[in-house]
């Protein structure tokens, strides 16, 4: 046998009525149908009674009832029927207005009146359902299902509940039908069993009858491993132990009663949840097995709630003082969400609903007087806004890291946690967080620990030219790859160039992303700075494709706010030493990163090399270096027949330049990269601290564009490749080269022969060689593309990447 219970949505209308038909006619084992009444009636009804209560008008609110069950009915039976049906509703009709009357005429709203007001809409839908079916016998609950008064409340009475089911037994038909929600009293006066008690009573039938299965079919495919609402990628868990549930339920997931568990659980009755929208889906089964695959199975989350704290260093070593706080709360019937006590003793914080805090806090403070006064206690304080989220699974018991993990993600997002509970069980950890955090820690918790397997960035790029540009194609081309082979899902959240900006925090597509901006209304860098801050998106990382001081400036509020920067602009780790170390200190500090390999090199793993050789303890004693592509392409394809004015050209088009080429031919981008290798060297350099010989001598920069610029440079062509040629002659080449040895740090031409490293470096090529203590006499190398867009683009993804996978 099976007990079916339908929820109001289930039992909400004609057609979901007819689904609700099907369902329990295509069993073939004897069905207990347990229904709740039609979607909205009962909170109708308890507005009704509260309406009669108060002597105002519920005349309205009862038509509605009416004209609702009528609508059903008519769509569900033919005249006969209707008949039939009308005339076995009639006497709960008179029954309900005989029962409202009084109320609104004393005023008075008994337990009793109240009780029989709000039960009538399962006794109209049972009665719909019975004769519905082909052959379905109708029960009335309150004949078996008894209650006696517990505190505010009904509570079942277990034995004799389970004893009047259990006769029934043996004589049930093929197809019986309960009203859920409603019980009766020793005195057999109406009851019930509380909001979401259909549940509850479709439990005890399955439990007093033994059944073989208990079924909740709802409108939701089952558990979900978060709120759907949230969390775009939840999905339903397809086991959870009957204490999971138990648990999960309590934290918010509204998809089943809380009580509804233990009578289940004491006959061990596999409950599955189904929706009676979707059938096919298999729903969530519970029962006794524990997974020992997934140690975490659920997500939930309590919002609406405050966390109140009484501290002070006189309750250190005095017993009684939680009693004390937690009777005066019971006093006022508040019930506490969750209990943190630090084991010093000088605080105890407690979470309770928003709307009871204040209640909670006088309270207190009535009951601790005597030691706030005489300062033992310092107060009750009160953070409003909070949330409580909570993990649940059975299989964290006794498995090492999952807090670990837990926190270090929501920290590593710059979640602020305030509160946290892990019970002795280890079933749940539940922690509180700020109101506002709540989105975001769901994302993190969930991308944690239930899609491991696809973790999604949420990137948000400046700049969309030579290597903004070809850095989108990448991702679009790689995204496919990534998710398989690294799980990694990056979305494009924002995108913006010097004038504007757009978002999307599902990803903007990445094909047209591009066209969408430059079509896109005007915005400021602080408008998308300030953007991407309110997001607050987990994993959200910012990348610099441009070459803006006023980007540049921006890191330090991104960093400070959990943003991770990835950066191919030289201007923040090349200027004063302090704000490149300031901005490297607030990376680690909030456990983001700051990333820049294509600050040197391009592509090239010259900064990761260094990193590590400085992390092993080696120091890195001389740096010699050929750090321009641009310029070394230039050094090598200036001829007697094509001059540098030309070649300078070329470089811009390949991609090779800066976006103002003055900055190669200047020497500064040499000298930015050679600051920036001596800093991650651990050297404190300061531009003032380099000897630098431009590429072109100064006085060719006084000119306003780039293209006057290049104009000019045409004085210059002759001089050039007069230098180049008589090094040629020599059997040399020069290069543009970079150094720092003997503490001295120099930047300029030198003449190499072929003897040299530096003479065979083709093309754009740069090259690296590092002397340190593990690597003197035979040093370390790196060579290869030190500019281009391709590699450059490559160098950047690979640094997103790192943001989550270092
Ligand atoms: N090319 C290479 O080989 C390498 C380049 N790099 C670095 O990569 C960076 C990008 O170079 P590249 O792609 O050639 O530059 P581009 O000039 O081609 O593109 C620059 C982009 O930045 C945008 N931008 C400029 N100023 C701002 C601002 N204030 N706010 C927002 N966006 C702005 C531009 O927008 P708009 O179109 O509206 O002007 C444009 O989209 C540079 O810092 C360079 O040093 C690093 C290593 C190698
Ligand atoms: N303009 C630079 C590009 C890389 O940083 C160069 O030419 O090396």
């Amino acid at each position: 046998m099976k007990v079916l219970k339908f929820g109001g949505t289930s039992m909400g209308s004609a057609i979901a009525i007819k689904k609700v038909k099907h369902i329990v006619e295509s069993c073939h084992t004897p069905v207990v149908a347990v229904v709740s009444a039609v979607g909205g009636v009962t909170d109708k009804l308890v507005k009704a009674s509260e309406l009669a209560k108060a002597n105002l008008d519920y005349s309205k609110l009862i038509t509605e009832i009416e004209t609702l069950h009528g609508q059903i009915i008519n769509d569900l039976f033919d005249g006969k029927g209707q008949a039939k049906l009308s005339a076995s509703m009639s006497d709960i009709w008179k029954e309900l207005h005989q029962v409202l009357k009084g109320v609104s005429l004393t005023n008075e709203l008994s337990t009793r009146s109240y009780d029989t007001i709000v039960g009538c809409g399962e006794r109209w839908s049972s009665l719909i359902l019975s004769h519905l079916l082909e052959s379905g016998d109708l029960y009335d609950s309150r004949l078996f299902i008894k209650t006696e008064l517990n505190g505010q409340g009904h509570q079942v009475k277990l034995n004799e509940t389970m004893q009047a089911i259990g006769e029934l037994k043996f004589s049930l038909k093929e197809r019986t039908v309960f009203p859920g929600f409603i019980a009766s009293n020793d005195a057999g006066d109406n009851t019930t069993l509380g909001r979401g008690g259909s549940d509850y009573s479709a439990a005890l039938l399955a439990a007093g009858l033994d059944a073989d299965a208990l079924e909740i079919w709802t409108d939701v495919d089952g558990f979900m491993s978060a709120d759907p609402r949230v969390i775009k990628r939840a999905y339903c868990i397809e086991h959870l132990s009957y204490a999971e549930a138990m648990e999960l339920s309590h934290f918010g997931a509204k998809v089943i009663y809380p009580p509804t568990i233990i009578p289940a659980l004491q006959k061990q009755i596999p409950i599955r949840v189904k929706n009676t929208f979707n059938t096919a889906a298999p729903g969530t089964l519970i029962d006794n097995q524990k997974d020992e695959q997934q140690s975490v199975k659920g997500l939930s989350s309590i919002r609406d709630v405050s966390l109140l704290t009484l501290q002070g260093n006189g309750m250190i070593g005095i017993s009684g003082i939680s009693m004390r706080m937690f009777t005066a709360l019971a006093k006022q019937d508040i019930n506490i969400v969750l209990i943190s006590q630090a084991s010093s003793e000088s605080s105890i914080s407690v979470v309770l609903a928003s709307a009871d805090v204040e209640l909670a806090r006088l309270a207190l403070i009535k009951e601790f007087d005597k030691e706030i006064s005489r300062q033992q206690i310092n107060g009750v304080s009160v953070e409003k806004e909070m949330a409580v989220v909570a993990i649940v699974g059975e299989g964290m018991k006794h498995t090492s890291g999952v807090s670990g993990k837990l926190f270090n993600d929501v920290g590593r997002n710059g979640i602020n946690i305030y509160a946290i509970a892990q019970g002795a069980s280890e079933l749940n950890i539940s922690f509180v967080i700020h109101e506002n955090d709540l989105r975001k820690t769901l994302n993190v918790v969930h991308e944690a620990f239930f899609l491991s397997q696809y973790q999604a960035i949420h990137l948000y790029q400046v700049g969309v030219g030579t290597v903004g540009k070809n850095l989108l194609e990448k991702i679009e081309r790689q995204s496919e790859r990534l998710m398989k082979t690294e799980h990694l899902s990056i979305r494009l959240a924002g995108l913006a160039n010097s004038s504007q900006m757009i978002f999307n925090d599902r990803g903007l597509e990445l094909e047209s992303a591009i066209d969408v901006l430059k079509a896109s209304s005007p915005a400021t860098i602080d408008q998308f700075v300030e953007q991407i801050i309110a997001n607050n998106h987990s994993n959200s990382v910012f990348v610099d494709c441009t070459a803006s001081g006023l980007v540049a400036e921006k890191y330090q509020r991104l960093l400070e706010n959990n943003i991770s920067v990835v950066t191919a602009n030289k201007i923040a780790g090349s200027s004063a030493y302090e704000r490149y170390d300031k901005l490297k200190t607030t990376a680690r500090k909030k456990g983001v990163k700051y990333l820049f390999e294509t600050n040197v090199g391009a592509g090239l793993p010259i900064i990761n090399t260094i990193n590590s050789m400085v992390k092993s303890g080696d120091r890195i004693l001389q740096l010699e270096a050929v750090l321009s592509g641009t310029l070394n392409y230039i050094v090598n394809n200036v001829s007697a027949d094509k001059p540098l004015s030309e070649v300078v050209i070329e470089a811009k088009e390949k991609g090779y330049s800066e976006p103002d080429p003055r900055i190669d031919l200047g020497g500064t981008d040499v000298l930015r990269k050679l600051l920036i290798l001596a800093r991650e060297s651990d050297y404190a350099l300061e531009e003032q601290h380099v000897e630098i010989t431009p590429f072109v001598p100064k006085d060719f920069f006084t000119d306003e564009s780039v293209s006057d610029f290049i104009e000019h440079l045409k004085g210059y062509d002759a001089q050039f490749e007069q230098i180049r040629s008589e090094a040629e002659k020599n059997g040399k080449v020069i290069r543009y080269a970079a150094s720092l040895k003997e503490g001295r740090a120099k930047v300029g031409f030198i003449e190499v022969d072929a003897s040299h490293p530096f003479y065979n470096l083709a093309d754009s090529n740069n090259k690296v060689i590092l002397r340190s203590d593990y690597y003197y006499d035979h040093p370390m190398e790196i060579k290869g593309y030190g500019a281009g867009a391709d590699v450059t683009a490559a160098g950047v993804f690979a640094d997103i990447i790192k943001v989550v996978n270092l």
